[in-house]
């Protein structure tokens, strides 16, 4: 691994949500594992007045107490910053200095941009004009938090003006979903085992499916959401970088530009979906109100911030296909909605069934085999095979072979923005999305959003919260069905567990 040099840390937001949440606890816990730099500071920024030690004391709601919690909350610090003219951040720009000398700290800067998107130009413009954005002795890195864009049009248009102030190595455009492990593991299950990867195309594989499924609504964040939407939000960028990492082709070496080189060429493969064929490949849906277990849920037209009359949409599925060697005919399903009956984000791969049911048992089930890589909660690899049952005949039942990562003793799994931070920090931009791969994934949802925009005959199927989504859903996969991971699912608004 390389060397974490030494550097600061500026947090655009700081007064906000993700960086109270997310930020500060996965530098915490970075800094509890001895992983951040020898001489290190997080330098917040926001418009809010607030003084070093306000700041501090906003940071210890989502931090445990550890005997090293004071030590770290005086790597913090805040400096209230606007954001017009160039001139305003000359504060900042004095404040950074003051801080580097006295802790004899290196003038590495990452800049981290966490503040609404419509800043996301603003501030790197800002930045270039100080001086900030580039320098001949010391590096300076720019992560910038999603959403990248609204649409292909606004995420060209933010690559063009980024590029402005920025080189592209310098720019890291975050995605949460490419720090969990288990994305990662993909490509060591599918590029170090022999078993796998022979099995991995058109050949082997009948299906592949992608589910993220969150029992939570949109909480607090109806006004947000009700401009983004499912596609928007977890499909563009998420899901279709976890496809990426699905359907690649073996990078040549493990390094940013050959794994993002392949994930570019997936996205390229992807068949277009036609506007005139949306309502073929896609099915959107909205949770409506119910009851669980003698509780009254919302619906999402309920939810604050959200229009009455909304038709955006909480639930999605939709079926593509990768038209390269390795995928032709093979459809790919993703799935992901809000208030679905358990928090689950999984890969199943449906692998093709026997040739010739030679137990004489014509029960499908038992001649799929599936593979289904756990992203979260209870991160692991499960196996699905058939099996004799013991005694006379051969009657086959299915079987797991099943791996849970929190059976390997003295491993946490660490949270993504751990990871995140800490590859930008050391350089590394492999999970982090390029702009030209970001640019790609818009250009294949965008039909979908144009047909959505300008057809109003399309439906969008309302669901009741805590069930499935709508049960349109399951046309997409005419000779099978969609893989419920609930252990006791009842599809009639109970929620259930894994
Ligand atoms: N929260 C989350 O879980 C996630 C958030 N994100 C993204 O991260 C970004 C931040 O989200 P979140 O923290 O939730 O948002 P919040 O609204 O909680 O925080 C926004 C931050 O930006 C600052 N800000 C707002 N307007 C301005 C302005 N004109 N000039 C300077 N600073 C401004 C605010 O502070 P002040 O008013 O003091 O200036 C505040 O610190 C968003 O783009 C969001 O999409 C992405 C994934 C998850
Ligand atoms: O980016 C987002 O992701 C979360 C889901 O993330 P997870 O790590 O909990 O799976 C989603 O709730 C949110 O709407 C979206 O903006």
């Amino acid at each position: 691994m390389k060397q974490t040099e030494n550097q600061i840390l500026i947090i655009f937001g700081a007064s906000g949500d993700l960086t109270k949440r997310k930020l500060i606890p996965a530098l915490f816990e970075l800094y509890k594992r001895k992983m951040l730099p020898e001489k290190f500071a997080v330098l917040g920024a926001s418009r809010s007045q607030l003084s070093d030690e306000e700041f501090r004391l906003r940071a210890d709601e989502f931090l445990d107490d550890h005997e090293s919690l004071e030590d770290f909350k005086k790597m913090l610090f805040y400096q209230s910053v606007q954001n017009d003219t160039a001139d305003d951040f000359i504060p900042l720009k004095n404040r950074l200095d003051e801080i580097a000398d006295a802790g004899s700290i290196e003038k590495n800067y990452v800049f981290y941009l966490s503040t609404p998107p419509s800043l996301y130009s603003v501030i790197p413009k800002l930045l270039c004009k100080n001086g900030l954005s580039k320098s001949d002795q010391f590096f300076r890195r720019l992560i910038v938090e999603k959403p990248f864009g609204t649409d292909l049009e606004s995420a060209q248009e933010l690559n063009v003006q980024l590029l402005n102030y920025f080189e592209e190595e310098q720019i890291y455009r975050i995605d949460h979903y490419l720090g969990k492990e288990t994305v990662q593991n993909m490509l060591v299950t599918r590029f170090s085992n022999g078993i796998f990867e022979p099995l991995w195309n058109r050949r082997y594989i009948e299906r592949v499916e992608i589910t993220s499924a969150e029992s939570l609504g949109v909480e607090s964040r109806g006004g947000y959401y009700d401009h983004s939407g499912a596609l928007r939000d977890m499909v563009q960028n998420h899901l279709l970088q976890v496809t990426g990492f699905v359907a690649m082709e073996p990078p040549v070496v493990v390094e940013a530009d050959a794994i993002r080189n392949e994930i570019l060429k997936v996205f390229q493969s992807f068949r277009p979906i036609r506007e005139n064929e949306v309502s073929k490949y896609v099915i959107r849906g909205q949770y409506t109100a119910s009851t669980i277990g003698g509780k009254q849920i919302a619906g999402y037209r309920e939810e604050e911030g959200v229009d009455r009359l909304s038709r955006t949409e909480t639930f999605i599925a939709l079926k593509f296909f990768i038209d390269n060697w390795r995928w032709a005919g093979v459809p790919f399903l993703i799935r992901t909605g809000k208030k679905l009956p358990t928090r689950v984000t999984e890969i199943v791969i449906t692998f093709r069934k026997v040739p010739h049911h030679l137990f004489g048992n014509n029960n499908d089930q038992h001649s799929h085999n599936q593979m289904i890589i756990r992203i979260q909660p209870d991160e692991g690899i499960l196996l699905k095979f058939g099996m004799k049952t013991p005694g006379a005949g051969f009657n086959v039942q299915t079987v797991n072979m099943d791996f849970h990562y929190s059976d390997l003793t003295n491993t946490t799994v660490p949270a993504a923005y751990e990871r995140l931070l800490l590859d930008c920090m050391i350089g590394d931009a492999t999970l982090y999305a390029r702009g030209d791969a970001v640019e790609q994934a818009w250009k294949f949802v965008q039909p979908i959003i144009n047909a959505w925009q300008t057809n109003p005959e399309i439906p969008i199927y309302g669901y009741p919260a805590g069930t499935w989504g709508p049960e349109e859903a399951e046309r997409l996969i005419p000779n099978g069905s969609w893989r419920y991971p609930c252990k006791n699912l009842t599809n009639d608004g109970l929620y259930c567990e894994l």
